[in-house]
């Protein structure tokens, strides 16, 4: 239970805040979450590192000399959004690239990748690597689709390492690939975690029992026991993990750092009751533990939890791990730091312009920002269920996303709207304040769907139903090119590929916008039901597909909900006072 908070939407920036006033020793803030508050060595690579809130010391508390040069904080259990990675990257960039660090999440994988891209269009280097530790998540033959847990530490520490010794970017990349693929991780969970302003937890584990296989945000797990002694616990993710020892080691005398996590409230003396028998059991398999942990270094607010770390050293990841750091949470060595004296390369929020629009377009995008309004009204009244149907399979933050998203979107258009934009100015303005405030996978996706149909529509001619129908399908092309869903993966994509089709024939076959905008929807609203019997093949709903089976996908239904609401104001007659 998080018992200590205000509004609870406000948990996040709120945190942050106290987090930044507590250790400005080592960090300041920027718009998209903390840089090192110290002077970093001139050109090296810079390591910019993030996720969403609920971990701590993931992943601001690993920003420090000799460790990430900043980090981008997303809302509670929501990866940062593109704009924040880019920001905070922006501030910590160093002269010589910038490498992006995450856990394998989906929103993170796309908000980084954004951020990627559009470094690199300024012509920084900049490279990326995601995190696969949890040997949980999936097969090792699907190793690249495992989620990052506590193993992020090792990546990190050894990629920030070798920025520092001034490696190259090829070198630092090179680096942190080899830590990744040496380094294995597996959990379990005794009581799920509750987010601030939530009355139950995410998932419950029966009393006496343990959830095998846990992830960071109150994930189910694959399997589950009754609770084992602290022996049996050591002997089980010793032994797992030894199952999964990475190619190229020979296991019989290698050298390991080990890490025993709690997740929450599992606390020290428990851990290292347990601790005890994992030394031992690696002393017998004739394994050298080399400066382990034992403590709390990626949390899930306050689940009951552990996780074991192994990470499988060679001479160079040893010196780099070993390396002098100091940063709030994880410190080794000595390291002069000086103070920052000036805070130049910090991004600001720009106020975004406005082209000239024609009176047909300004029309339009009044049309757009009631199409908006309708939306927000029907996730408000829908966030909860929304937020219920995530948490089977997935986070449970889809409904408070959403929320924050459309929320944000309504303002930004709304903005656009009183400074006499047209509509894919208005489109534009509110796909950027929707992919910004919302973080997390969808809200990645409906900024980019919003971008997609603003291109279609122009700033020049009255939206009318071919260049609506246009960039209905333009959206659907750009999230499947992104997010490689295909339809059939349980998904958004298979609300809106079957509503793209509809839309399309009704349109070329001659019907209005609204006409064929109301046959859309309700295949839409089918669509998203029919989703309730498949298997997710995406996103962090994926590794309990078999949970999720009856159950439709959230982001599917959110979908649907959308394009119902929004024919009720295509008929409609709409003016900028109804509805700013
Ligand atoms: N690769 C993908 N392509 C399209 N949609 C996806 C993809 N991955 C996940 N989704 C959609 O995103 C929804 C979850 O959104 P959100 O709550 O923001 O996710 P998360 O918290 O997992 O980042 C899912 O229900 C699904 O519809
Ligand atoms: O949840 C996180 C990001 O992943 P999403 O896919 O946006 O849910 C975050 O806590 C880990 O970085």
């Amino acid at each position: 239970m998080t018992r200590l908070f205000n509004e609870p939407s406000a948990f996040a920036d709120e945190m942050i805040e106290g987090f930044v006033a507590s250790h400005g020793r080592w960090v300041r803030r920027v718009s998209g979450g903390v840089v090192r508050n110290t002077k970093s060595t001139p050109d090296t690579v810079a390591l910019v590192i993030g996720g969403g809130s609920g971990h701590y010391p993931a992943f601001a508390g690993l920003v420090g000399q000799g460790l990430a040069h900043g980090a981008a904080m997303g809302n509670l259990f929501a990866s940062p959004s593109a704009q924040q990675v880019y920001n905070v990257a922006r501030a910590a960039h160093n002269g010589t690239g910038v490498l992006l660090g995450y856990g394998n999440y989906a929103g993170d994988v796309l908000h980084f990748t954004q951020a990627k891209e559009k470094l690199r269009r300024e012509g920084i280097d900049c490279r990326s690597i995601a995190v696969t530790d949890d040997v949980s998540s999936a097969p090792i033959e699907e190793h690249t689709k495992r989620r990052g847990i506590a193993g992020d530490l090792t990546v990190f520490k050894v990629a920030a390492a070798a920025a520092e010794a001034g490696y190259g970017m090829d070198a630092v990349m090179e680096i942190a690939e080899r830590a990744n693929h040496r380094t294995r991780s597996f959990g379990v969970a005794f009581t799920g975690c509750t987010l601030p302003g939530a009355e139950t937890p995410l998932f419950s584990v029966p009393e006496g029992r343990m959830a095998v296989g846990m992830g960071i945000h109150g994930e189910p797990g694959i399997g589950e026991t009754d609770i084992p002694t602290a022996d049996e616990l050591a002997e089980l993710l010793v032994g797992k993990l030894l199952t999964e020892v990475p190619d190229g080691i020979e296991a019989a005398s290698a050298r390991l750092v080990p890490i025993l996590n709690g997740l929450g409230s599992v606390k020290y003396e428990e851990l290292f009751v347990v601790y005890r028998r994992v030394a031992q059991l690696l002393a017998e398999a004739g394994l050298e533990a080399v400066d382990l942990q034992v403590g709390e270094l990626v949390t899930s607010f306050d689940m009951a939890g552990t996780s074991l770390t192994l990470f499988w050293l060679d001479d160079e990841l040893e010196a780099l791990w070993n390396a002098p750091a100091d940063a709030p949470a994880f410190r080794r060595g000595a390291v002069t730091a000086e103070a920052l004296e000036e805070t130049a390369g910090e991004t600001a929020d720009v106020e975004l312009s406005v082209p000239e629009a024609t009176a047909e377009s300004q029309a339009g995008a009044c049309r757009v920002l009631a199409a908006l309004g309708a939306a927000k009204d029907v996730v408000d009244a829908n966030a909860a269920e929304l937020g219920r149907i995530d948490a089977i399979a997935g986070d449970g933050d889809h409904g408070i996303g959403m929320e924050r998203g459309v929320r944000a979107a309504v303002q930004a258009a709304a903005d656009a709207v009183g400074r006499g934009a047209g509509a894919a100015t208005t489109l534009y303005f509110a796909a950027d304040a929707w992919a910004d405030k919302a973080g997390g996978t969808s809200g990645a996706l409906w900024g980019m769907a919003l971008r997609a149909v603003g291109d279609a529509v122009g700033d020049s001619k009255a939206p009318d139903a071919g260049a609506v129908a246009a960039g209905v399908a333009g959206a659907a092309a750009a999230i499947m090119d992104f997010g490689k869903a295909k339809v059939g993966d349980k998904t958004l994509v298979d609300v809106l590929v079957p509503f793209r089709d509809a839309l399309t024939a009704g349109v070329e076959g001659g019907k209005s916008l609204a006409d064929a905008w109301d046959v859309a929807a309700t295949t839409a609203q089918q669509a998203a039901e029919d989703t309730a019997n498949l298997l997710p093949l995406m996103g962090r709903a994926r590794p309990h597909a078999e949970k999720s089976l009856g159950t439709p996908d959230a982001g599917a239904v959110s979908m649907a909900l959308i394009v119902r609401a929004i024919h009720n104001t295509l008929s409609q007659n709409t003016t900028i006072k109804e509805n700013a």
